[in-house]
């Protein structure tokens, strides 16, 4: 079999067979095809650390003392803050810096258009401060003082579609805006698209524990908050403090049983069919109450085991965004789980800013799934039919 016809095989999209049935002696084969002849990411997982990294040092002192000033309303009626823009400035100044020679493509939530109306200069220029602050606490990049205008240019960096050829970044400067207004849970979630496909992801989770936040765990001794995970396609899952101590290997949970399984949702009942999500949970036998947190904390916090299931049923005709899912995505397949949608189908991150689901996205571990994808399946016609 040539490598191309290989290719194709294991890139096939798979439902609930490719769980529970052992792969095929050709499958088997190409796998080991495909591993040999894959790429490394080392340059750009190590600069992704960095600006993500960067950019919750930013977040943080910004949600230590959140002015209400801070806190702007968006068209979609959705919070952003100084620190959104901050951090996708950041992000996105240090990726430009890193990779000088190289095209620069990022897909990322926010741009500059109400920054740039009268009246903003205010906000504009705090922004400029919190960046050059940054940059000059850290001394990377050996960079002179930003102007406002770079700040709005590096802002626009981010403006990119996407899409299935070249690299293309993707950035959530901050995922779960609502939830670092609140106070709680929120991540910068970077990721790397190569040829459609997510090749690397970082979460910076700046106020997760480093303890598990579910089960007995969760009272551990150790309350010190601050989490990074990385992941690279075919090398695994880490994670480290923000703080900066060694990363260590992170894995899904290997629960067979759901009956044993806790699962995540959304902290904003918005965002999410709970309704639907209790109905799964019941055909599961899931006894523990839902665990519910903002942002891509959630794929973080699945990745090293704490519970088992993420739910995620947005309103008919909500568009999810691949700045939301790309870097959470990686993150919890190279640590062993599975992400699809409702349907079974993998996500498919090469069709621009936005994913094409199928109802919903649904995460949890190998062994898992198939119950996971008929107990969705069941509880989907269940609610239809009674409409
Ligand atoms: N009505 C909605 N349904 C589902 N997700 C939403 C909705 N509105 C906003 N979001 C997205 O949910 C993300 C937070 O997820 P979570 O609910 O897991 O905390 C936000 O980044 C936001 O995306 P965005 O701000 O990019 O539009
Ligand atoms: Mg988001």
């Amino acid at each position: 079999m040539t490598i191309i016809s290989c290719l194709r095989t294991v890139s096939k999209p798979s439902l609930i067979s490719q769980f529970s049935k052992p792969k095929p002696k050709t499958q088997q084969s190409c796998s080991l095809v495909v591993s040999s002849i894959v790429m490394s990411y080392d340059k750009e997982l190590a600069a992704a650390k960095k600006a993500a990294s960067l950019a919750a040092r930013l977040c943080l002192k910004v949600q230590k003392a959140l002015l209400q000033s801070d806190v702007q309303s968006k068209n979609d009626k959705s919070p952003v803050t100084v620190a959104d823009y901050g951090s996708q400035a950041l992000v996105s100044f240090a990726l430009q810096k890193e990779f000088p020679s190289e095209p620069f493509s990022l897909v990322a939530e926010e741009d500059s258009k109400d920054l740039r109306q009268d009246g903003a200069q205010e906000t504009l220029e705090r922004i400029t401060k919190l960046v050059n602050d940054t940059l000059a606490s850290d001394g990377a990049y050996n960079t002179s003082t930003l102007s406002t205008e770079d700040v709005i240019r590096a802002i626009d960096g981010g403006k990119s579609e996407g899409g299935s050829h070249g690299r293309h970044w993707v950035l959530d400067p901050i995922d779960g805006t609502k939830g670092f207004v609140r106070g709680d849970q929120y991540a910068i979630a970077l990721a790397l698209l190569d040829e459609g496909k997510v090749v690397l992801g970082v979460l910076a989770c700046p106020n997760l524990p480093l303890a598990s936040i579910v089960g007995d765990n969760q009272h551990s001794s150790n309350n010190e908050v601050g989490c990074l995970f990385f992941a690279q396609v075919g090398a695994g899952t880490y994670m480290q403090s923000l703080s900066g101590s060694l990363p260590v290997k992170v894995q899904v949970t290997a629960i067979e049983n759901s009956e044993e399984a806790s699962f995540f949702e959304s902290y904003e009942a918005a965002h999410s069919n709970r309704d639907l999500s209790s109905l799964i949970a019941k055909k599961l036998g899931v006894k523990a109450p839902p665990v519910r947190i903002d942002s891509q904390a959630k794929y973080g916090a699945l990745s090293r085991g704490d519970g088992a299931i993420y739910l995620r049923f947005p309103r008919k005709g909500y568009r999810e965004k691949i700045w939301d899912h790309a870097a959470g995505s990686i993150v919890v397949t190279e640590a062993g789980g599975v992400v699809t949608d409702a349907a079974g189908y993998p996500l498919d991150f090469s069709k621009g800013k936005h994913l094409n689901l199928q109802a919903g996205i649904i995460v949890t571990n190998q062994k898992l799934m198939p119950a996971l994808l008929k107990a969705v399946k069941e509880s989907l016609e269940e609610q239809a039919s009674s409409l």
